[in-house]
């Protein structure tokens, strides 16, 4: 918006610039000076997806059409997907902020652990911390981008569906576990908003479970609810070929289930996520 105002009164003042001279004449180039920096500013710190969806400061989302940018036009469901992505990226992240009442699960010889802590309503939620050798994007590509292609190296997972593309940064998504023998849940299904931002060396990958009408939960499946939950992907500033996650597992499997054996069961459905994970990546790009 700013710098559209500063371009027309560039336009109707034009006539006078040309015949400016000395002083004048710096003032307006300082002024300019300074509008390519609010942009570059705009541009660098806050998140592109921000940008492209209209979503920055003040902005509607027809005003961040720029001249080599196609605007996102969002209808009134999918602006509700993207509030429920941000909504529950914020409450995960919150929860991983609060310090406080975590207590180690497991502590692996590779040095991944995992925490846990009770919140209000008596759910307990895991964290887990691994180093994975693979930069933030690669990882932003393989658990995001590709997400469909999970069940392909993921033997804890049957079938993950994009049901919505929701903008660049924002999916729908229908997952469903596998029945695995180590499995004491059994088979779950889940639909589920799942919402990513990138900042400065940091990817987000936010989620939760969401109601759609046009997908009730099946017969035969048992719908669990995940999240409020995060990723978060840092690349290590020694070496950006290697990235810190963690991840914030918040799940409600429902059914009737001992607690005990719920929460047994999801910080080792962590453990081996990452197993897969990491075979994975070694396993390099021939898988897809
Ligand atoms: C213990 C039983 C009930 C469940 C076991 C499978 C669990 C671990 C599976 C089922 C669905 C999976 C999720 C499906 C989709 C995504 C979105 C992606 O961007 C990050 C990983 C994430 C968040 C997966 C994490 C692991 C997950 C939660």
């Amino acid at each position: 918006m700013l710098p559209a105002v500063v371009k027309l009164c560039c336009g109707i003042s034009y006539p006078h610039l040309r015949s400016m001279a000395g002083l004048q004449r710096m003032a307006v180039a300082v002024i300019g000076q300074e509008m390519t920096h609010v942009q570059q500013w705009r541009r660098t710190r806050l998140p592109e997806w921000m940008d492209q969806m209209g979503l920055r400061a003040g902005l509607s989302h027809t005003e961040s059409k720029t001249e080599n940018r196609r605007p996102v036009t969002l209808n009134q469901e999918q602006q509700l997907f993207v509030q429920q992505g941000q909504e529950a990226m914020r409450r995960a992240l919150d929860i991983l902020e609060d310090k406080e009442g975590w207590q180690t699960e497991i502590a692996e010889d590779n040095g991944d652990v995992i925490c846990s802590k009770v919140m209000a309503g008596a759910r307990r939620v895991f964290r887990l911390e691994a180093i994975l050798e693979a930069s933030a994007e690669e990882l932003y590509d393989i658990l995001f981008v590709k997400v469909e292609e999970m069940h392909l190296w993921n033997p804890s997972i049957q079938h993950i569906k994009v049901l919505k593309h929701v903008g660049p940064e924002t999916v729908v998504t229908h997952e469903v576990s596998a029945e695995t023998t180590g499995n004491l849940i059994g088979q779950r299904d889940f639909v589920s908003v799942r919402h990513s931002c990138k900042d400065k060396s940091c990817i987000y990958l936010g989620g939760a479970a969401i109601q759609l009408e046009s997908f009730p939960p099946q017969k035969g499946f048992v719908r669990a609810e995940d999240g409020p939950t995060c990723i978060i992907i840092e690349a290590l500033a020694e070496d950006s070929r290697r990235s810190r996650f963690t991840w914030l597992l918040n799940m409600d499997v429902k059914g009737w289930l001992p607690k005990s054996i719920v929460n047994q069961a999801l910080p080792r459905a962590q453990l081996d996520f990452t197993r897969h994970l990491r075979r994975h990546l070694t396993a390099g790009p021939t898988l897809g």
